[in-house]
């Protein structure tokens, strides 16, 4: 099969993703446009090649520029990947459709649900983008991948996802590089759901470090979590082999385990004693499982859907219930059978 990759590519956000996948991006061979809204960051990149405020450490290649202008970066690329955090997605999307001419593909990296709507961030951009870009040009990029360690070529294994088969393509032959290795998987909502589910789920999982209530518990929490994760996506149509796949059970098991994940931290906190709102306005960067976890907790009692640690982790979160009351809870509930979809 003949490679489609796009090469000249538009990232909108210059966090601590958008700036590894930069990296990736322009080491196979491709232009790449940031869009900061930090000037220093801009200045830092464009003087230093080095994200002052985001994975610092890393050197990015001489083939990234940023921009802190919308419409300069968006000078037509072939593809525009959205790197903000899911709660942004909408106010981000709608600010720069004006810029589109139409024929970009479009690649969502944000792993949320937006709330109230209970929307995925492909759904989103697919809602603001209409009359400007087709839903078969919108695709997501999913899996195991941690800034830190994309960024510095550690071996990582992806999954694209889009609308189309054709957009499905294009996204994996434009990020495939060695150490950077994307498979194909036409289950967008399955990946999106996996993505959005395992940050609640890291939560949980920083909870029970912090608190030291052992491994027995994590492993419960990841098998348990991915239950859940299970449940919901396959009541949206969702398929069972996408869960077990990169952007279910691998990216469950990376945030619920990985010193580089910010939802795991801000578990953790929690689990020492500290509060929310402390924890967070400490951070300068996106702990998504936050905000998830609200949208998912509603979206599943909308559903009826079983979630037990989503809710459990709903009220550690917004009710200010006390982790140990709540695990107490959960551990006494009603025994049932271990598998029930
Ligand atoms: N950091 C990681 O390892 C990975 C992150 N992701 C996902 O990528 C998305 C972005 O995450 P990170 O890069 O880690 O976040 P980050 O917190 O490091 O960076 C967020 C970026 O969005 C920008 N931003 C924040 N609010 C904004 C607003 N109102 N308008 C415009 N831009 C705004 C910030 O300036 C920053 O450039 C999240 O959905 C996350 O789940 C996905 C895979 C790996
Ligand atoms: O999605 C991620 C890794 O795949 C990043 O997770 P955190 O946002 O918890 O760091």
């Amino acid at each position: 099969m003949s490679s489609s990759k796009v090469e000249k590519i538009t990232i909108i956000g210059a966090g601590s993703f958008g700036t590894a996948l930069s990296v990736v991006l322009a080491r196979a061979g491709n232009k790449v446009q940031l869009w900061a809204r930090e000037s220093e960051v801009a200045y830092g990149i464009n003087k230093h090649h080095r994200n002052p405020s985001y994975i610092s450490d890393v050197t990015l290649p001489d083939s990234v520029t940023c921009y802190t202008n919308l419409e300069q970066c968006l000078d037509d690329p072939g593809m525009v990947v959205f790197a903000t955090p899911s709660h942004v997605m909408r106010g981000v999307a709608e600010r720069i459709k004006p810029f589109f001419n139409g024929n970009e593909i479009i690649v969502s990296v944000a792993k949320g649900i937006e709330n109230k709507t209970f929307l995925t961030m492909s759904q989103v951009l697919t809602e603001v983008l209409r009359g400007k870009i087709i839903e078969d040009h919108i695709g997501v990029l999913s899996g195991p991948s941690h800034a830190e360690e994309v960024s510095t070529f550690k071996p990582t294994t992806v999954v694209a996802s889009a609308y189309s088969k054709r957009t499905t393509r294009i996204i994996q032959d434009t990020f495939l590089t060695p150490m950077f290795r994307v498979y194909l998987n036409y289950d967008i909502i399955g990946v999106e759901i996996g993505g959005a589910v395992k940050n609640i789920m890291a939560i949980a999982a920083g909870i029970i470090d912090g608190a030291k209530l052992g491994d027995n518990a994590k492993a419960a929490v990841i098998t348990r979590g991915l239950h859940e994760m299970k449940r919901l996506g396959m009541k949206l149509g969702g398929s069972q082999d996408t869960f077990s796949g990169l952007s279910g059970i691998g990216d469950l098991v990376v945030t619920c385990t990985s010193e580089h994940s910010r939802n795991r931290f801000v578990g953790y906190n929690i689990g020492k004693g500290k509060k929310l709102e402390d924890i967070t306005s400490q951070m300068n960067m996106v702990a998504e499982g936050v905000k998830t976890t609200r949208s998912v907790f509603e979206w599943s009692k909308q559903l009826k859907v079983e979630m037990p640690i989503t809710s459990a982790i709903y009220q550690v979160l917004f009710e200010r219930e006390d982790p140990e009351d709540v695990l107490y809870e959960l551990m006494t509930r009603n025994p049932k059978e271990e598998i029930v979809i």
